[in-house]
């Protein structure tokens, strides 16, 4: 006869000594119903830091182990989880991380010569902040939009942040995106040390950046969690820096991922000062590469919406692609209709499009 799972606690996992059935079967597994839900801020050697209560009295941060029966899901920042055992975050302790709970987003970085597996980066996320320089280094088109077409096929909105604007104006390289609807921040240093902010790089030196574009920028981020990416060198920590220095101000980075930030090589969640609650902002050091094998040509498609009611007299199966015979989006530029922005617009779209033709066109950082 069976129990009520409500009864059951994490004790009742069976666990088989028998070396090949090692796993408890799916239907023993309590349903863990009383456990807290926590949000994982960063992972570093099969330990899981997770933040609960969060914005409460009661905020703490617990590290978690994974349950046997997890072992082969991986756990990211961003994700909600489900935690029993000692969820007091005391010194010491540990909790049991039991479940994952659906994921609304997920960005996956590619295989690559060195790492074969494609990897989950992180789950949750509603933006995808994309730094580039507008030079020293270079800015790269092709960086920009594998990472525009990732956004877009994990359903994710892309933000646009080009720094530096102090060294060379970013405008003639932006023109190959202003016919795409995403925002871009331009940001740049300055020599005004009344409304810059002062933020520190990776390297530990200070930059002065320009007020106004990080507050722009943190209003986009206000209320939402946000994942930010770019090539080394183009500013990104500095960012990241200017939008949470008051936690690294008062030491609360260190107690909140037991380390410091410049020896992390993990994705590490990072709340967003002056902000409302709930606006997290993702760092992902070392990550440059995400899968785009499996892209779904009607995701991006579907990020133009004027291109949609168009493209719906498509046939069953159409690519949109400029070698598609009867693509109903080449009979709408060629009757005239489509108009200049039209067609730039779907010259955008097919650029993207193109952008998962070549197995090397999944690194991001390919020149
Ligand atoms: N001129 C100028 N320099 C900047 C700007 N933003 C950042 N820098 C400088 O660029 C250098 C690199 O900045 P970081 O923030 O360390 O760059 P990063 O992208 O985090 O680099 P990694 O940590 O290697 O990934 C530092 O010396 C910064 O002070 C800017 O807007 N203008």
């Amino acid at each position: 006869m069976t129990r009520n799972t409500r009864d059951w606690d994490e004790s009742d996992v069976r666990i088989r000594p028998n070396k090949k059935g090692s796993r408890p079967r799916t239907k023993d597994r309590p349903a863990y119903e009383d456990a807290l839900i926590g949000r994982i801020i960063t992972v570093d050697r099969g330990r899981y830091r997770a933040i609960l209560d969060e914005d409460t009295a009661q905020e703490r941060i617990v590290i978690a182990a994974r349950a046997r029966e997890l072992r082969r899901n991986p756990v990211v920042p961003g994700d909600f989880v489900a935690l029993v055992g000692d969820t007091s975050g005391e010194p010491d302790t540990l909790a049991r991380l039991v479940r994952i709970e659906e994921r609304s987003t997920l960005l996956r970085r590619s295989a690559d010569d060195t790492d074969p597996v494609e990897r989950v980066v992180v789950a949750n996320v509603d933006q995808l902040v994309i730094v580039v320089a507008a030079a020293n280094p270079e800015p790269r088109t092709g960086f920009i939009d594998r990472a525009i077409v990732a956004a877009f096929d994990a359903g994710i909105r892309p933000l646009l942040c080009v720094t530096k604007a102090d060294v060379r104006d970013p405008e003639p390289f932006l023109e190959n995106y202003r016919h795409l609807d995403i925002d871009i921040i331009i940001s740049r240093t300055t020599d005004e040390t009344a409304t810059g902010i002062d933020a520190r790089s990776a390297d530990g030196l200070s930059a002065l950046l320009s007020g106004s574009p990080v507050e722009e920028l943190r209003t986009m981020l206000a209320g939402r969690v946000s994942v930010v990416i770019g090539h080394s060198g183009v500013g990104k920590s500095t960012l990241v820096n200017a939008l949470t220095s008051a936690q690294r101000a008062t030491g609360n980075v260190n107690a909140v991922t037991g380390r410091g930030r410049h020896t992390s090589s993990s994705a590490l969640a990072l709340r967003i000062d002056n902000a409302p609650n709930g606006s997290w902002i993702i760092d992902t050091p070392g990550i440059r590469s995400f899968g785009l094998a499996l892209v779904d040509p009607e995701n991006i498609l579907n990020a133009f919406d004027d291109l949609v009611p168009i493209a719906n007299a498509c046939a069953r199966g159409c690519t949109h692609k400029p070698s598609e015979p009867k693509c109903a989006l080449d009979a709408w530029v060629a009757s005239g209709e489509a108009g200049p922005v039209g067609i730039a617009r779907l010259d955008s779209f097919r650029r993207l499009l193109g952008q998962d033709e070549t197995a090397e066109a999944k690194e991001l950082g390919a020149p």
